[in-house]
């Protein structure tokens, strides 16, 4: 998908929402259990109650591997089935050696090699430009790249300064020199909202996808207030305040709800701060 095309999806729907299919099979509903793949049933449930008000969906792979092969069949099913209309992201945070991310990028990328084709994956930046480049290799794909991560140990190496800057400053800086805004996002954490003024003056233009709101406690108004641009530059992610928002039979239409506020609360937004 394109940075216009995604434009277009979040115009159009008003939402910036991206879905967190994050499925523990231990969290699934207990009435989901006796069918042939509960997590894909599980799945497809959600995005049915959701898709209206979301433009994305983010599977983390974590979720799928913890299954064996029977989790990669289930996250190949929910890939499949989710419209073609909204952006897909594999949250893999994968990175490692030219010759190796290359085989990372075609697990991702390339439906022939793996029976999988997401639009985005996720990438960690510190093994630098040869352990990047290789995913960018693939056209039309997108890296989203690692910059200031959501939880409490991101201070540990991300705010560290070399040279009077942060080193997730240098993330940003650098990394302009392998993909422009139209190939690469970055990850800055919702939890992060003090730092949004200053990384748009760094990539003004570039989409940041943004984790941290509901179970983590990020902020929406104020992250859409400073991280918001002209071609809203957000797509901000929910995974378990909306996939596990209800347990019982119920449990698609509580996910519908909630994903609904978050959309009509993104509606005001965009109206406000996508100058
Ligand atoms: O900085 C980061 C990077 C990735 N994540 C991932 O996003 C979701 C958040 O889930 P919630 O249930 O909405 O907290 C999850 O897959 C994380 O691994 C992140 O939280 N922070």
């Amino acid at each position: 998908m394109t940075y216009e095309a995604l434009f277009e999806q979040i115009s159009q729907k008003k939402s910036y929402l991206c879905i967190g299919l994050d499925t523990d099979i231990r969290k699934i509903p207990a009435h989901l259990s006796k069918t042939a793949d509960p997590v894909f049933e599980f799945n497809k449930q959600i995005i049915d109650a959701t898709a209206d008000f979301c433009v994305s969906y983010k599977p983390n792979i974590a979720f799928y591997e913890a299954s064996g092969s029977k989790g990669w069949e289930s996250l190949q099913k929910t890939i499949e089935y989710i419209p073609k209309s909204h952006f897909t992201i594999a949250d893999a945070k994968r990175g490692d050696i030219g010759n190796t991310s290359g085989l990372y990028a075609r697990t991702f990328f390339d439906p022939s090699a793996s029976g999988l084709e997401f639009d985005a994956v996720t990438v960690a930046p510190y093994m630098g430009s040869d352990s990047v480049i290789p995913f960018l290799e693939f056209e039309n794909k997108w890296v989203i790249l690692l910059a200031l991560t959501s939880n409490p140990g991101s201070g540990d190496f991300q705010r560290l300064q070399a040279d009077g800057t942060h080193i997730y400053e240098h993330v940003l800086k650098i990394s302009q020199n392998w993909a422009g805004a139209d190939r690469m996002m970055y990850v800055v954490g919702a939890t992060q909202a003090a730092e949004f003024e200053k990384i748009r003056t760094i990539i003004p233009d570039h989409f940041l996808l943004v984790p941290g709101v509901g179970a983590q406690g990020g902020n929406l108004e104020e992250l859409s207030r400073f991280g918001m641009n002209a071609h809203c530059g957000l797509l901000v992610n929910a995974s378990r305040s909306i996939i596990y928002a209800g347990s019982g039979v119920d449990f698609a239409q509580k996910a519908k709800h909630e994903a609904q506020l978050l959309q009509q609360e993104m509606a005001v937004y965009l109206d406000k701060y996508c100058k």
